[in-house]
Parts: structure tokens; C-alpha cells; sequence
């Protein structure tokens, strides 16, 4: 089997439970509270900005030009196109997307840009791939499972979002998790057993933060004594 199919059949019943959760649930049927979107944009800004910041870091381990074209064309993707579902979002809930840019870190958010720096401090071109992979991944299967569930028709406040996500043109999410795990069936060759079990760990945690992602939006969940949302960006360290 494919390293790539063992990736993903390991992870199926993470992917179940995030297609199960309550604000995919809420995309699925336009309804979730302004709180949990405002909270979501404010994370998912943050999460976003670290995700450039990583694919910098994979550019400095490619070998060829070709793989560096990826993540060039990526880091523009999430400045230029993937700006859109925030502004979806920010609609719905009425607040403008500039407010929103400058949230502190949630433990969610710092745990898992953390896990993707590890990545990139700690491992080899792989491993990076391996811990940024369930983050297009992801949303490619969400929102391909909404739109074969007609869930993105006209009356759903979300439709722009599903269609965003469920696109297949050629700078979208969607081509880039079969490019990517493309990328992982090559350089999986060179590594033993062992050595891919670690890697097959980064994946799998990330698929879970994924999951923590949707959770702690959903419940705006916050530092229990330093609260972030008490905290201005400046007077937090910045990575
Ligand atoms: C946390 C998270 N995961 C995935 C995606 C989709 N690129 C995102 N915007 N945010």
C-alpha cells in the first residue's frame, strides 16, 4: 500500500468525527452563533499567517525548483485567495475582517503552530509536508462531502465557503493535498520503518488539531488564567 493510503485510512475516523462536528454541522446547515465564527476567523488569521511561515521554512529543505513552485504558489494562495472564506464568515457575522486580525494565540492555535515549526526545526522536507497536509486535506473532504449533500445551495449563508473549499481549479486546496501527498510517496522511499512512523505521527496529530481547531472555535475556548482575549498582540511574544 501506499504510504499516502496508509496516511489516509488511518486517519478516517478523524476526518469522521470533524465531518461530525458541530461547526462543520453549522457551515452544513448555515446556522452557528457570531461568537464561534468571529472566534474562528480571529484563530484561523493567526493559524494562517504560521502556515506562510512554515512554507518558507519547506522552501529552504526543497532540492529542485519544482517543489519550490509549490510552496511559493501556496503562500500566494493564502494571501490572495484564501482570504475569502474569512470574509464569508466575517459577513455572516457582521464584523469586518480587519478587526479580526490581530487575535492572540489560543492554546489550540500555539499548539498546533508549534507542532508545525517542530516540523520544520526538527525534520526533513517530509515531515513538514506530513504536518501541514491535513490542513488542505481536511477541508477538501469536508467540503466535498457538504456539496455531495447539496449543502451548498443558494440558501445557505455558506455556500461561498463549501464552493471555495470543494473547488478544484488549479491553485485551490484541493490540488495541492494530491500534490502533496505525491510529494510524500517520493520521499517516503528514502526512509525505514521507523523513521516513517514519526512522520505518520506528525500527520495524525495535525489531523487532530484540525479537530481541536473546530472544537475550540465552537466553544471559544480561552487560556484558563491568562485569557487571551485580555492580551493585545504586542504584549505577547510573536513567532
Ligand atoms: C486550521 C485550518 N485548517 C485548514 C485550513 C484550510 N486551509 C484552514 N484555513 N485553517
Amino acid at each position: 500500500m501506499l504510504f499516502s493510503e496508509e496516511l489516509k485510512q488511518n486517519a478516517t475516523p478523524i476526518l469522521s468525527a470533524i465531518e461530525d462536528h458541530p461547526f462543520v454541522q453549522g457551515i452544513a446547515t448555515g446556522t452557528l452563533p457570531k461568537e464561534a465564527l468571529t472566534f474562528y476567523v480571529g484563530q484561523d488569521f493567526n493559524y494562517l499567517n504560521a502556515f506562510i511561515k512554515v512554507y518558507a521554512a519547506a522552501v529552504e529543505k526543497c532540492r529542485d525548483r519544482s517543489d519550490m513552485a509549490i510552496f511559493n504558489e501556496q503562500i500566494n494562495f493564502i494571501l490572495n485567495s484564501e482570504i475569502h472564506p474569512h470574509h464569508v464568515f466575517c459577513n455572516v457575522a457582521g464584523v469586518p475582517y480587519e478587526s479580526l486580525q490581530h487575535a492572540v494565540q489560543a492554546p489550540m492555535t500555539y499548539l498546533y503552530n508549534e507542532h508545525m515549526y517542530n516540523a520544520a526545526r526538527t525534520g526533513d522536507l517530509i515531515d513538514i509536508v506530513a504536518a501541514m497536509l491535513p490542513c488542505p486535506w481536511t477541508y477538501f473532504e469536508i467540503a466535498n462531502k457538504l456539496i455531495a449533500e447539496g449543502k451548498n445551495n443558494d440558501a445557505n449563508v455558506f455556500k461561498d465557503w463549501i464552493d471555495f473549499y470543494g473547488s478544484i481549479a488549479d491553485d485551490t486546496d484541493a490540488n495541492l493535498s494530491d500534490r502533496f501527498f505525491a510529494l510524500i510517496d517520493r520521499e517516503a522511499a528514502n526512509y525505514n520503518a521507523a523513521r516513517l512512523a514519526v512522520i505518520e505521527r506528525r500527520f495524525m496529530r495535525s489531523c487532530e488539531l484540525e479537530w481541536d481547531f473546530w472544537e475550540q472555535a465552537y466553544r471559544q475556548q480561552d487560556w484558563q488564567f491568562t485569557p487571551a482575549k485580555n492580551l493585545r498582540q504586542d504584549q505577547v511574544i510573536q513567532h
